[in-house]
């Protein structure tokens, strides 16, 4: 079943009934979704050391989950946290709380200096920073970290949408990660289709997250 570009509005709203009305949690969603791109990841970027880049919300959430599945995988990992991990709540503290158990390399940086001493010398950058739930112009730490990320020789991938990118309107930040890849979950997103936006994306790759079909029929481009 193919589904047509989602609104954050829509996207949103998959995610509250599938948690509503099916009685699926977000932990499985987050788990799925997180699994998913570190598969992806490991498909396009198979070597090398990986650094991913979390912000403070459910975007940041995934990130602590691909870490897992890298880390599973055999993949050198380390988590940059552009916020103190007190900071975080929900699904995303939970995974965080996993990670640090599992005695995964997460450090945190809420300076410029030390977002580059751990940038300067990885291969890839996953940009776990914003997804769906951002608004407005990138604000201080997360514009530097894109800044230094987008100065790297690394490979840069996205997940869900790349920071700066509105996902409605596909206006960018002038501090827009620049993705070679871009790994959207459920649904390619409106704000992809606009003009100028696929210098950001680079190749996107769609990641379902277990949402039962009849749930997404009702967004089903075709059968
Ligand atoms: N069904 C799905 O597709 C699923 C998606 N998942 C992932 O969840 C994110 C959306 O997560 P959410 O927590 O809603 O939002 P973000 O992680 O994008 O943003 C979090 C917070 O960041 C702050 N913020 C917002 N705008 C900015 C900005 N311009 N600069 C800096 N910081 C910003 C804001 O917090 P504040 O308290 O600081 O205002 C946001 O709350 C989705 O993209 C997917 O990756 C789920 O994992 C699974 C299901
Ligand atoms: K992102």
């Amino acid at each position: 079943m193919k589904i047509k570009s989602l609104s954050r509005e829509q996207i949103r709203s998959v995610d509250q009934q599938a948690i509503e009305n099916y009685g699926m949690s977000g932990l499985v969603l987050m788990e799925n979704a997180g699994r998913g791109a570190a598969e992806v990841i490991q498909r396009n970027a198979a070597t090398g050391r990986v650094v991913i880049l979390c912000g403070k919300g459910n975007n940041g959430g995934d990130g602590y989950v691909i870490a897992r599945h890298l880390d599973l995988m055999q993949r050198q990992v380390r988590v940059v946290s552009v916020v103190e991990l007190d900071a975080l709540s929900g699904d995303a503290a939970a995974n965080a709380a996993i990670a640090q158990k599992a005695e995964l390399d997460v450090q945190v940086a809420t300076t410029a200096e030390v977002m580059e001493s751990h940038l300067h010398d990885c291969e890839v950058i996953v940009d776990c920073l914003l997804g769906t739930g951002a608004t407005g112009p990138l604000r201080g730490i997360y514009a530097d970290a894109v800044k230094i990320a987008n100065q790297t020789k690394a490979t840069r991938i996205a997940i869900d949408v790349p920071t700066g990118m509105d996902v409605d309107s596909g206006e960018a930040d002038p501090h827009t990660f620049q993705a070679e890849l871009t790994i959207t979950f459920v649904a390619p997103k409106i704000g992809f289709e606009f003009e100028g936006t696929q210098s950001r994306l680079g190749d996107i790759e769609v990641v379902p997250i277990g949402v039962p079909r009849k749930l997404l029929r009702q967004w089903a481009s075709e059968a």
